[in-house]
């Protein structure tokens, strides 16, 4: 087979899955100057017509920024992104509620995933040291001696070795298959009950139908809707539901009565017919979530991005922490001298923990959500959140500001928010205590005469209203 591996100073890096993570980790192994390999089962999407059945836009926040911009490719990616400020949630009744995200600069961004993963491979093969193999699909690779098969879209076959194979192809990755025959590699998987589908809210007299600095969200229980804005002036609007509601529903005149009754004030904005026609042109897709560790085996591969950790995506932090994963396999990089017998088990050892925590809490999130968040829950909880932040900013941090607003490890921003609801908790509990105590006391301290005789008055009072 060829190899490729370095016979100079040089390493040579094998990036398979050439998503949104295997762009990045190509521009990342790139600038630290190895010979970078990426190989792609699609043809390249910058020439293809727009692939669907991905979600069209994504949620980026600070975490996926920090990783662009040690690239240098968060300026040229913000610069394309939508800011959304706050939450607007709207009621059932199509009342809508603005709730700021937190202070001036915390807001999270809407970026269409196509353009996004177009200007990362852009940016990856404006190196000289970098190849963009698309139509390679990787077969098989042997842990053993580090050779990958990959078949071309022209049907043949090739092998190559790499001095590190990095496995960003997704949720279903191949590079993964062959962890699973190794002893001692932990894995589990969950397809969740709801699925969920897109719908283009057009614009409405040449402008957003919508305002457009927000992350819209309709939160129903079980049935969810959320909406981002494009640079086109469109939304996406995501409908999360149970498969078993979209089995359901299979005429447009359901649609309609369905969205009549849970988001009637977005019907006027996508539009009946168009409703009724986009209902049907994909099936709702479904969502996993992939938990797995270790992340390397030998000193040969790493798995990152879904292909290490798929989360549902009820947090926006998917691509985030696959971002965040390039960013802190970097940091390792520089403190281990790129030593990948040292670099490989350090970066499980740190980063399963967070992986695995975002992964937990996309889950929580989406149980949450379902069981109790409509839209009276969803503004008391966040008012409540933005109220305690204020008067206490160092004790008490909301949860979703340490997730989406800093690179505070995911693992140690639950372990924080597990400790602050045990403070709120007993604090509500010695508030409730003191008042009880308290007010009991003045009742006894300020009565004129003794309980019992309070007792028959009141009675008294009692049998004279019963007399009316
Ligand atoms: C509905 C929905 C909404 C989401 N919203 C957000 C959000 O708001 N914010 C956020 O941060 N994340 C979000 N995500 C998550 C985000 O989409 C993923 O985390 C992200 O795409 C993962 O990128 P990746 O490169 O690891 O995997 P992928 O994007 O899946 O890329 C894997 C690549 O590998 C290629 N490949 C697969 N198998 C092979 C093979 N055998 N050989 C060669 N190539 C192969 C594929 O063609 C693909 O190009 C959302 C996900 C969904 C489903
Ligand atoms: C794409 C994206 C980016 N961020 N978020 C997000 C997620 C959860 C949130 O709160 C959880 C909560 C609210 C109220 C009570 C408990 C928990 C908030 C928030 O605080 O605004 C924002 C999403 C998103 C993704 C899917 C759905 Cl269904 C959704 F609604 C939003």
């Amino acid at each position: 087979p060829g190899d490729s591996r370095s016979t100079s100073k040089r390493k040579v890096i094998a990036v398979v899955g050439g998503g949104l993570v295997g762009a990045l980790n190509a521009c990342y192994f790139a600038k630290r100057g190895c010979g970078v390999e990426l190989f792609e089962s699609r043809e390249d999407i910058r020439q293809a017509k727009i692939v669907r059945g991905r979600s069209i836009n994504l949620a980026l926040s600070h975490r996926g920024r920090q990783a662009l911009k040690h690239v240098g490719m968060e300026e040229k990616i913000v610069s394309k992104g939508i800011p959304m400020n706050a939450r607007m949630i709207h009621s059932l009744e199509g009342k809508r509620s603005p709730i700021p995200y937190g202070k001036k600069g915390q807001y999270i961004l809407s970026v269409d995933r196509a353009n996004l993963n177009k200007e990362l491979l852009t940016a990856a093969e404006e190196y000289p040291n970098t190849k963009l193999n698309f139509g390679h699909k990787l077969l098989d690779w042997s842990i053993e001696s580090g050779a990958m098969t990959f078949l071309r879209s022209d049907g043949t076959k090739m092998e190559i070795k790499a001095d590190l194979i990095v496995g960003c192809d997704g949720a279903f990755s191949a590079i993964r298959k062959q962890f699973l025959r190794q002893s001692r590699f932990n894995y589990s998987q969950t397809y969740i009950p709801h699925g969920y589908m897109e719908l283009t809210m057009p614009p409405k007299n040449g402008d957003f139908a919508m305002e457009p600095n927000f992350l819209h969200i309709w939160p129903r229980n079980s049935f969810m809707m959320i909406a981002l804005p494009n640079l086109d002036k469109t939304f996406t609007c995501t409908l999360f539901m149970p498969f078993e509601e979209f089995e359901k529903i299979t005429t447009g005149e359901q649609v309609l009565e369905f969205f009549q009754t849970y988001f009637p004030d977005s019907i006027p904005l996508l539009g009946e017919d168009a409703l009724k026609r986009d209902f049907f042109r994909l099936p709702a897709q479904a969502m996993v979530s992939v938990k797995c560790s270790p992340y390397h085996m030998g000193n040969k591969c790493v798995i990152m991005g879904d292909a290490a950790h798929a989360v549902v995506p009820f947090y926006g932090q998917g691509m985030n922490a696959g971002f965040e994963d390039c960013l802190v396999f970097n940091e390792i990089m520089d403190q281990l001298n790129e030593d990948f017998n040292a670099v490989l088990p350090e970066y499980t050892r740190i980063r399963v923990p967070d992986d695995h925590a975002i992964a937990d809490l996309a889950m929580y999130n989406y149980i949450e959500m379902r069981a109790h968040v409509n839209s009276k829950w969803f503004i008391f909880r966040k008012y409540l959140d933005n109220f305690l932040h204020f008067f206490m900013p160092n004790k008490i941090i909301p949860l979703y500001t340490m997730v989406t607003f800093t690179r505070t490890r995911y693992h140690e921003a639950v372990q924080r928010w597990q400790w602050q609801n045990k403070v709120i908790n007993w604090s509500l509990f010695l508030c409730g205590t003191i008042s009880a105590v308290g007010g009991t006391f003045l009742l006894i301290r300020h009565l004129p005469q003794s309980p019992s005789l309070l007792v028959d008055q009141l009675w008294a009072r009692v049998q004279v209203l019963k007399g009316f």
